[in-house]
């Protein structure tokens, strides 16, 4: 694990989409598209405001939510509606949005109308995980209910969820999927993460979800 810390929240936006937006380039540089998934939740906002302004070949970058809130787009805890807010407009507005929910009842019954469309995407060119202070990762929250399933080696790429601190019901990709990515960013704001971080790292995966993909993480964090 790399850690880069920045001196305030102004900076680290600046300086992870710099970063982010190079390896996209390098990437549409050898292959003909580059697939980039990225965290909801608040924490990226400024990061995707910068990086969606960025001179960059958007039409052949695919971009998709690690996890997401089973929540039609118009409510406040939409992940989706975020994201198109912040990063698929400006410049990105050209990027190819995949996604990761629809208007069925429930993830379950969701699921295998969304899942075909990832198949295509993998392995993630670009991957940015975002973290909870309970040490959760995209949806794999410890004590969730099908945690272990979703960490396992064989599990499908996409998988419903649902644990106490998540609110409402989840659809998540899962740990294989988001472990192959070919270069992997976490995004961890304040004092509390950055703890959790550090306790994260002594931890087991199941525990400690977010343990799961640090070993070869760049971990950029301001206070
Ligand atoms: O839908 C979600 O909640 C996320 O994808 C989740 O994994 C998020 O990255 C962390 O919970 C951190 O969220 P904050 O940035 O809001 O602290």
């Amino acid at each position: 694990m790399e850690l880069k810390t920045y001196p305030d929240r102004e900076m680290l936006a600046m300086g992870l989409a710099d970063e982010l937006a190079s390896a996209l380039k390098n990437c549409l540089l050898v292959h003909e598209r580059a697939s980039f998934c990225v965290p909801g939740g608040s924490s990226p906002g400024e990061t995707f405001s910068t990086l969606s302004g960025v001179d960059l070949d958007w039409g052949r970058v695919h971009v998709f939510l690690n996890d997401e809130r089973w929540v039609p787009e118009d409510h406040a805890r939409s992940n989706t509606a975020l994201l198109k807010r912040t990063l698929l407009t400006d410049r990105a507005a050209a990027a190819v949005h995949v996604p990761l929910v629809n208007d069925a009842e429930t993830p379950e019954a969701g699921i295998p109308d969304l899942a075909p469309a990832f198949e295509a995407e993998l392995p993630i060119s670009l991957l940015l995980l975002g973290m909870g202070e309970d040490m959760h990762t995209a949806s794999l929250f410890p004590g969730a209910d099908r945690l272990a399933d979703a960490m396992a080696d064989d599990a499908p790429i996409l998988m419903a969820m649902r644990a106490e601190g998540a609110g409402e019901p989840r659809v998540t990709l899962t740990r294989r999927v988001l472990a192959g990515a070919m270069e992997t960013h976490v995004l961890i704001m304040g004092d509390a993460k950055r703890e959790a971080l550090e306790r994260a790292r002594k931890r087991d995966p199941l525990t400690a979800p977010i343990a799961a993909f640090l070993r070869d993480a760049t971990v950029h964090w301001a206070p």
